[in-house]
């Protein structure tokens, strides 16, 4: 019997393996062994950093990973290429975007968005009476939300690491960045004056996804669940 193009193209869909998007670099020797006791085991060459490969499949025929910069997870679940995703608050902050849901917190790559600037300087003048301040930062949306709110007009200088020497070498007054123990600030001679927003990493979902295969999606969400920490 013959299908209803929509109907058929939705069990189509579901014969497809979803695509869960994970971060390469430091979240995910944290995530594995949150994803073995998830039950998910890629491919052997996953774990290979001299491999080319991006896309891997895994033990279970309905889920595959691929690996991306951190900042790219936000864009692949964003556009559907992935429909799940695991990102830093920090990256889902800057991206701010609609088609990406957040159910859970797996409470790993705990850090936080932070205001710095020199030692030497800082505390010297009230930041309330700027009218506008150079920042150098890989986060601009960040940056400038959290300047505007203080009726302050941030100038950003986009850089994408090394934040911290920006203000030695002239490039800003303050930075906006990641800290976690500190001793990056400190090696580099600057002070943490602000706390903008406590970082974890999320599970994320794309959701348009999530209306249209709920039940694969909501048992990869309660994999991920079960498998945290109590
Ligand atoms: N010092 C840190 N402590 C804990 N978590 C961190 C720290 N630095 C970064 N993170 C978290 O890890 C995520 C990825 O950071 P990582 O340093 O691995 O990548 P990146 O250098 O930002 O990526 P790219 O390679 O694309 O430049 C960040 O988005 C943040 O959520
Ligand atoms: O407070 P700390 O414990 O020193 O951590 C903060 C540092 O960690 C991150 O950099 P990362 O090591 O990821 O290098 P990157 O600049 O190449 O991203 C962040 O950008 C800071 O530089």
């Amino acid at each position: 019997m013959d299908l209803p193009i929509n109907e058929r193209s939705l069990r189509m869909e579901a014969q497809t393996p979803l695509v869960l998007a994970l971060p390469k670099g430091r979240i995910l020797k944290e995530l594995g062994p949150l994803l073995a006791r998830a039950g998910i085991f890629p491919a052997a060459d996953f774990d290979d950093e001299d491999s080319r490969r991006l896309r891997f499949e895994t033990n279970d025929p309905g889920l595959d990973v691929v690996r991306v910069r951190p900042f790219d997870v936000a864009t692949f679940v964003a556009h559907g290429g992935a429909q799940i995703g695991v990102a830093g608050g920090d990256v889902l902050m800057e991206a701010d975007s609609p088609e990406v849901y957040a159910p859970l917190d797996l409470g790993i790559g705990r850090c936080r968005v932070s205001v710095a600037e020199p030692a030497a300087t800082a505390g010297r003048d009230d930041p309330s009476r700027w009218s506008r301040v150079t920042v150098a930062t890989k986060y601009p949306n960040i940056a400038q939300r959290h300047f505007a709110a203080r009726g302050v007009q941030a100038e950003i200088v986009h850089l994408n690491g090394a934040m911290e020497l920006a203000p030695g070498l002239g490039l800003a007054r303050l930075i906006v960045d990641l800290v976690q123990t500190g001793s990056t600030l400190a090696a580099n001679g600057l002070v943490e004056t602000e706390v903008i927003a406590q970082v974890t990493s999320r599970l994320v979902v794309n959701r348009t996804a999530l209306k249209t295969r709920p039940e694969a999606i909501a048992a990869l969400i309660a994999r991920f669940r079960a498998a945290l920490p109590a």
